[in-house]
């Protein structure tokens, strides 16, 4: 016979009953410990950790009341939420045995016992308790997951207007569950922006996933989101949740939403319609508990009049809209972004000494950034790496910096920042020496002095 892992404490004044119980059940679990005194309990678990505690309703010579009884149960609950209580009284008394399984007994015996009953209730109980205990430990994993996953994440850094907005914006929607659409090129960062709503929102103890729905074919986007159960196809080994399901109490980012196909757009629709998911292979439907974010780069209202978007779909997703300028469209994010990456790379690379000199941010500004925030990333950790002395300078940046010379931004015809852009490209090419580069620009320095200010250079 082999032992389960079960802790049992006896509590009775009876040691005869006390006795007999212990002989029952010591062959089946790991320990099997007895009191004669209920004052003992609290001392008791200091001690150790019980996962069944059996407990007489009544202690005191001609006590029948099972307030007692109803009194430890309480007591060890709240000593031990995870341990379970098996009741045991000599006089069968019906209302005592409701009220304490309404206050967390999980069963109750009567005197005298049968043993095979007293056994399995016993069994029983140390199941539910191991259960308890593991799926308190799952949580607990699960909170660890979520920040440890979170940390990955960057702020939202900015301090351009736009940025400002963006901020306000996600203060106002993040505590309502409106669901948000958030529109911008590739790298700009809609994914930081979905983060900080989760994490501003009554659901930043839940997960937040983000799933990419334009890469899903069209045979694995139903088991994906909605998941399936065994057998519901060929392939379909064992039960999967979907991630509908697995971002429960969570946030969901369905990310690149443009890039779905009219029939998986009619599928997602009726998902946010019924706010419900019917598992593949499945009637059953489940309810949604997760709040929805989609992001994309397209512009999705062309698409609407193009026929490839469903209107119906758009206005269902786009309760509140976030617009991501591209980084080239606030330069002054480029300083606060730069450093940023700058403290990170040089932290992992082991050089904390490394500087950013204001010609090589002047520099940085003057580049296009057609990847956005993930391409500066990437030019930064080039450059820690490549770079030899203490400060970054342009040569560090390879084949960025020849990209970057002749980069001239053809599609601002904006004359304010076309002159902007030549006024930090004199700065950058005469080494942030005002004096050269307003001979070049053809200004007096008190000029040039007041068209930085004018354009936060
Ligand atoms: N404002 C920001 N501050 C700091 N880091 C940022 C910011 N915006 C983006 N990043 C960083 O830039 C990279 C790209 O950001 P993110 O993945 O959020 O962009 P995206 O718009 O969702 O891109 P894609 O469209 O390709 O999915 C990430 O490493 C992110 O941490």
């Amino acid at each position: 016979m082999s032992k389960s892992s079960g802790r049992i404490l006896l509590v009775d004044d009876d040691e005869f009953v006390l006795l007999s119980i212990k002989l029952l059940l010591e062959p089946h679990f790991a320990s099997v410990k007895t009191t004669n005194n209920p004052e003992r309990i609290p001392a008791l678990f200091d001690r150790d950790q019980f996962d069944v505690v059996v407990l007489d309703m009544n202690f005191r010579q001609g006590d029948t009341t099972g307030n007692q009884g109803l009194f430890w149960l309480k007591k060890i609950l709240s000593l031990s939420p995870d341990t379970q209580i098996v009741l045991i009284t000599a006089y069968a008394d019906i209302q005592v045995a409701v009220e304490s399984i309404k206050e967390g007994a999980l069963d109750f015996i009567v005197k005298p016992w049968q043993n095979e009953k007293l056994l399995a209730t016993v069994k029983t109980a140390n199941l539910v308790s191991q259960e308890k205990q593991k799926v308190r430990q799952l949580k607990s994993q699960q909170k660890s997951l979520v920040s440890a996953l979170d940390q990955r994440y960057e702020p939202l850094i900015g301090k351009s207007e736009a940025i400002s907005a963006i901020r306000k914006t996600i203060e106002k929607v993040a505590p309502t569950e409106a669901v948000v659409l958030i529109l911008g090129q590739n790298g700009t960062g809609k994914e930081v922006i979905a983060r900080e709503i989760h994490r501003h929102s009554t659901r930043s103890e839940g997960i937040f996933m983000a799933v990419d729905v334009g890469a899903l074919s069209e045979s694995i986007f139903e088991s994906e989101l909605f998941g399936h159960r065994k057998g519901a196809f060929t392939d379909a080994k064992e039960d999967r949740v979907g991630r509908f399901e697995a971002a429960a109490g969570g946030t969901l980012l369905l990310d690149e939403i443009g890039n779905l196909s009219l029939p998986l757009q009619a599928k997602l629709l009726t998902v946010l319609q019924h706010k419900k998911v019917i598992r593949l292979g499945t009637n059953e439907p489940i309810d949604l508990d997760v709040r929805i974010i989609c992001a994309t780069n397209c512009n999705l209202q062309a698409m609407v009049k193009e026929g490839k978007f469903r209107e119906d779909l758009l206005y269902r997703i786009n309760t509140v809209e976030i617009t991501v300028p591209p980084l080239y469209d606030r330069p002054e994010d480029i300083p606060l972004i730069a450093a940023h990456f700058l403290t990170r790379f040089s932290q992992k690379y082991q050089k904390p000494y490394l500087k950013l000199a204001a010609p090589v941010i002047t520099y940085l500004q003057q580049y296009r950034w057609p990847g956005n925030i993930r391409e500066l990333q990437h030019a930064l950790e080039r450059a820690v790496i490549m770079c030899e002395g203490e400060q970054l300078t342009a040569e560090d940046f390879g084949s960025f910096q020849k990209q970057m010379a002749g980069d001239f931004m053809f599609d601002h015809l904006n004359l304010e920042k076309l002159e902007a852009w030549a006024i930090r490209k004199a700065i950058a090419k005469h080494s942030g020496n005002i004096s050269h580069a307003a001979e070049e620009l053809g200004l007096s320095r008190g000029a040039l002095y007041r068209r930085m200010e004018t354009y936060g250079i």
